[in-house]
């Protein structure tokens, strides 16, 4: 090999380099693009135009179908084609006969199932809030706030806690409720289905945190014996009514008495607050329950990290930004180790983690 060779070999590899971190550093700027296109697709009805349609749908006929200004069709055509990218809508070829008459089409998939709105398990409510433009102006401050006294991102966007920001602000106090909800159908039906040993034999349930009771309506179908109650702020219970075994009541979990009974739930509860603030919830829950050998447990529904080692790469990924999301509100994501402190701290003698439901996990906590 002669020099000026190995020097181009050389020159080639560095221009690599340099494209390489270039692609890279483009994709992350890029990257909140393919979520801004979901949040169209579903303010503009798209998936459930493509339901409604009953089949795929072609491109034109989707153009019909939703408010689209005809002088804007050859944008909507870009943004499907990312969606269709990141695995939103399926893209099938029509055969139409002709020559070339063959025609693209879009379909639904079982992710854009999930966003149909008469879907039971609808998610579409956890998009909007999760995509809504109160919680990304925190997200743009992290900076300042590493600079500044504020307790977390919310605080430095808004000049309020994230808590009372869903007070001040009813619209989006009921977005999160909504929110929350929706999440909470689909847990509920995975629960119900996939781990009812969780629950069987319990004869009452208080569900901390329990939101407007959209998981205690399935899980109090579902086990007709159990008494159960939700417990949540006076404000986001006060007008809700309840069933035959199913019970509304309003209180602060940190000022109140939590009511008795043979199981706690705490769906996305403790990921809400700081190590101190958790221990203070788990051992008023403690105070609830029954011993060990009578049947006393908490349950928890909540994301356990990865071991930064191990564990599905897609999973680690969403597991890692749901962090940065809780920090922003004063939040925090655990691991293992974590959680195992918390338990320790609170006074309960075991655990038994069951990561049964994709991102997150079935904690049963021992007094
Ligand atoms: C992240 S949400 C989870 C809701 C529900 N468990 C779920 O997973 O859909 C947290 C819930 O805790 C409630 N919450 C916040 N502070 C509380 C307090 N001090 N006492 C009782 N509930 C509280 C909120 O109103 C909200 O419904």
């Amino acid at each position: 090999m002669d020099s000026s060779s190995s020097n181009n070999d050389g020159a080639e590899q560095v221009m690599d380099q340099l494209l390489q971190a270039q692609a890279h550093i483009w994709k992350h700027c890029y990257r909140y693009v393919s979520s801004r296109c979901l949040k169209c697709a579903i303010e503009l009805g798209i998936p459930d135009a493509i339901h409604s349609h009953g089949g795929p749908m072609t491109f034109n006929q989707l153009v019909e179908a939703i408010p689209v200004r005809p002088g804007k069709a050859h944008c909507l055509y870009r943004v499907m084609r990312v969606l269709v990218h990141s695995g939103f809508f399926d893209l099938r070829i029509i055969k139409t006969g002709g020559a070339h008459e063959d025609e693209e089409s879009y379909s639904l998939n079982s992710v854009s199932e999930l966003l149909l709105r008469d879907n039971p398990v609808n998610i579409e409510p956890f998009v909007r809030f999760m995509l809504s433009p109160n919680l990304m102006k925190p997200l743009n401050c992290m900076s300042a706030w590493f600079q500044n006294d504020d307790l977390c991102t919310v605080e430095t966007a808004h000049g309020m806690k994230p808590w009372d920001l869903m007070v001040r602000d009813p619209k989006f106090g009921s977005l999160f409720n909504s929110a929350m909800a929706s999440d909470s159908q689909l847990v509920a039906r995975m629960v119900t289905d996939c781990c009812k040993w969780v629950f069987e034999g319990l004869k009452s349930l208080v569900d901390i945190g329990g939101g407007t009771g959209e998981m205690g309506k399935v899980i109090a179908d579902a086990f007709p014996q159990m008494e159960y109650t939700v417990f949540d702020l006076p404000h986001v219970v006060a007008s809700l009514q309840g069933t035959r075994n199913l019970k509304y009541v309003g209180g602060d979990m940190f000022n109140e008495k939590i009511p008795p009974a043979d199981a706690i739930l705490l769906k996305w509860i403790l990921h809400d607050w700081n190590d101190e603030e958790s221990v203070q919830i788990l051992k008023k829950c403690k105070e609830a329950i029954p011993i060990k050998e009578e049947g006393g447990k908490l349950i928890i529904i909540e994301m356990v990290m990865d071991n930064p080692t191990e564990g599905d790469e897609k999973i680690k990924e969403t597991q890692l930004s749901a962090d940065i999301f809780m920090m922003n509100a004063m939040g925090i994501e655990r691991n293992r180790e974590e959680w195992a402190k918390l338990f320790a701290d609170a006074g309960f003698s075991s655990y038994k983690m069951s990561p049964i439901l994709g991102l997150r996990s079935v904690i049963e906590v021992y007094p």
